[in-house]
């Protein structure tokens, strides 16, 4: 069974401007212990999702099931209980923090207010979440002013574990870092995984981000999901022009010439979400767009075992080689992280001894 269904989930805005449908149908399994990726450009409704997915906002319709909960229509105090098994961490530690409270209080809180353990208990709790996210048990007693920016997303993360969850809602959790942190926080987000066995939902802009995280991938554009697939699958066969214009975009280190190949950006803006083209919603931008794209809404369809795509030309697109160099991508992300820990494919590594002056 799975442990997130999400199925036709509509999430809408009433603005002055109108009504905005930030989330317009989107369907999804994450099987426990699963990284599903959400990938696509600011503003297509990521956020949106992953907030209607842990019930901080209301869908405007769809359903969330948490296993056999549904939990789409649960009053708070009827989620309340079942708040411990689906956690989020966001973008900005410092925010999400109180300031005023020191980290043992803080993460003694979701504790209590689930009743759980003695006070004692609670205080060793505190204690063992520390040294899980690469803390000393003594910085407990100090408050958030005092903690980097990379500390403070491991203590955001050591409150998203307090209550031992099924699933955690990981919302651009390393965009605020700088790129030598954000390797430390992906490696000791994969580490928790799998010690403890959770799922993440793990949203980001950055493709080259989750593709070093994510098991499958959701490539999201004006509130819609237009491929999902593993990520061997989207890096090897990516089917949907976007997807593919996401990957062309990421800058690459060529492992034969030794170089940062740079590919052609996504061209254009995204669409006025409150008038979102009809038929595809990417024609506007699409190189490859015919009349039928500009006409009809396309489908998600499976093109093979477990890869989605909603593209009217997405079998043609699909055999198409992709310019980029496929294990380029991963390596310069890795490169760019350089941990010396990493670990590299051996290809990579050469390729990446040979660059350093
Ligand atoms: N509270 C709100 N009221 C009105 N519109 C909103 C609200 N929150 C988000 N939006 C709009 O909904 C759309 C989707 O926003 P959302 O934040 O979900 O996207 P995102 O992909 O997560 O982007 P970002 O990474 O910039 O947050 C955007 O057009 C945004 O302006």
């Amino acid at each position: 069974m799975s442990l997130l269904s999400v199925q036709d989930l509509h999430v809408r805005y009433r603005t002055r401007r109108g009504v905005l449908h930030a989330v317009d149908g989107v369907s999804f399994e994450l099987a426990p212990g699963e990284t599903l990726g959400l990938v696509g450009e600011s503003g297509c409704g990521k956020s949106s999702l992953g907030k209607a997915v842990m019930r901080l906002l209301e869908p405007h319709s769809g359903s969330v099931r948490l296993e056999d909960l549904d939990i789409t229509h649960l009053s708070p105090s009827e989620l309340r209980p079942h708040r411990k098994r689906f956690q989020m961490v966001f973008q900005d530690p410092g925010g999400s923090l109180d300031p005023r409270q020191r980290i043992s209080k803080l993460l003694q809180t979701p504790l209590a207010l689930h009743k759980l353990g003695t006070v004692a208990e609670r205080k060793a709790r505190v204690q063992e979440l520390m040294q899980q996210v690469g803390l000393r048990p003594d910085m407990a007693e100090r408050l958030p002013h005092e903690f980097s920016g990379g500390q403070r997303q491991r203590i955001a993360i050591a409150r998203a574990l307090a209550l031992h969850p099924q699933l955690i809602v990981c919302d651009e959790p390393v965009s605020a870092l700088d790129v030598s942190l954000q390797a430390q926080i992906l490696n000791l987000l994969a580490d928790l995984q799998r010690t403890h066995g959770m799922a993440y939902l793990f949203i980001s802009h950055d493709l080259s981000v989750v593709q070093h995280v994510a098991d499958r991938v959701a490539v999201m554009y004006l509130g819609r999901i237009v491929e999902l697939a593993s990520r061997a699958e989207i890096w090897r066969r990516p089917a949907h022009p976007y997807t593919r214009a996401l990957i062309g975009a990421i800058p690459v280190l060529d492992p034969r010439r030794v170089r940062i190949a740079d590919k052609p950006m996504l061209q254009g803006d995204l669409p006025n979400p409150f008038q979102p083209p009809a038929g595809c919603s990417f024609h506007t931008r699409c190189p490859h767009a015919v009349a039928l794209c500009r006409e009809r809404t396309p489908a998600l369809e499976e093109i093979a075992p477990g890869h989605t795509v909603a593209c009217h030309l997405r079998d043609a697109l699909a055999g198409r080689p992709e310019p980029a160099g496929q294990t380029g991508q991963v390596v310069h992300f890795m490169r760019r992280q350089a941990p010396a820990h990493a670990a590299l494919p051996a290809g990579a590594a050469a390729a990446r001894a040979a660059h350093t002056p």
